[in-house]
């Protein structure tokens, strides 16, 4: 187990449970082992669902949420912590509460809203809890380009679009934004690279890899951000952390396409090693020109 001054490297995930094992709960404790970190789990709900569909949902209550917070944090503590599926308001109120109350740091917030079947995993009346309360404490917060859309009330369709509302989404508090393009277009189909642009409050990155041809990519944005999650608790800076979770993603999604688990939207493959940020993955820095952006230099982290 990976340990910094003598102490056990931990971190934990608050998100719903997936029965088929691919995404949520389940995919966050395959990632931090695979950081070789501990892992504690918060579950919100329990959702009946494989590759191809989410069956049924039963949600946690809140007052059961906040006992397995309670439990955790009065005890074992944590080093990093990230949310994922929340469910429905109430929920995203106590995790926000309790958050605040035990002054957790290195947050970081999956605003998970509908599974890659299709099926809502976020009730509508919830959006505005997560924009009130949660989003002031994040850290680091990872939507897709859905997601940042509804959570912008516009669409992005441009790079211009994506700069703006990484800009328009760290005004409601995160302190870092990262747009993830797994669902970019690009003409007719997806776009053949995949970026993930990254706003620091100040300065944009992004991060470029080729798009893998597979359609094994069931839980890819939790297993980001638990990645990012695990890098943080490690004690990596935001960009070294978010490097290796990008990496980590990428060998996991190229270790499954060969697998047989599932009709649907298989699962990545978790058994992958870490790479610590070993300059793999190409990005590059922005500079501010005419009153936009300009892609600049080719960065290595
Ligand atoms: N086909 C692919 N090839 C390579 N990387 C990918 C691919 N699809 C997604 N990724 C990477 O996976 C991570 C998650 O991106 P994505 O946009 O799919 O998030 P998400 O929609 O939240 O995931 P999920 O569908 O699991 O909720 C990002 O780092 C992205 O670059
Ligand atoms: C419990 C839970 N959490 C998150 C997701 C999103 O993952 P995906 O978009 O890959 O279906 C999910 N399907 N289930």
């Amino acid at each position: 187990m990976y340990l910094n001054n003598g102490s056990v490297v931990r971190a934990m995930t608050i998100a719903g449970s997936d029965s088929g094992g691919g995404a949520g709960i389940q995919a966050d404790l395959k990632t931090f082992a695979a950081f070789d970190v501990y892992g504690s789990s918060c579950i919100t709900a329990l959702t009946a669902q494989n590759t191809l569909d989410v069956l049924g949902i039963m949600e946690m209550t809140p007052e059961f949420v906040q006992l397995q917070l309670q439990s955790i944090l009065d005890d074992i503590g944590t080093h990093a912590l990230k949310t994922g599926m929340l469910s429905n308001e109430n929920i995203i109120h106590v995790v926000a509460q309790t958050l605040q109350q035990y002054k957790i740091t290195n947050i970081v917030v999956d605003p998970v809203m509908i599974s890659k079947s299709g099926k809502s995993l976020l009730s509508y009346s919830a959006i505005q809890a997560m924009k009130e309360q949660l989003l002031p404490l994040a850290d680091i917060l990872t939507p897709n380009l859905p997601e940042a859309e509804t959570l912008c009330g516009y669409p992005i369709t441009t790079f211009e679009q994506c700069l703006q509302a990484a800009q328009d989404l760290a005004s409601l508090g995160p302190r870092i934004v990262i747009i993830k393009g797994g669902h970019a277009n690009e003409g007719d189909g997806p776009s053949s690279h995949v970026v993930d642009l990254v706003f620091d409050g100040e300065n944009f990155t992004s991060f470029h890899s080729p798009r893998i041809p597979s359609h094994k990519t069931h839980g890819t944005g939790c297993t980001f951000s638990a990645a990012i999650t695990a890098g943080l608790a490690r004690g990596m800076n935001f960009l070294n952390a978010i490097a290796s979770a990008k990496s980590f993603v990428q060998d996991a999604i190229e270790a499954a396409t060969d697998w047989d688990v599932g009709n649907g939207y298989g699962p990545t493959n978790h058994s992958v090693a870490i790479r610590i940020a070993e300059g793999v993955v190409a990005g590059y820095s922005y500079i501010r020109k005419d009153g936009g952006w300009m892609r600049c230099e080719e960065i290595s982290v």
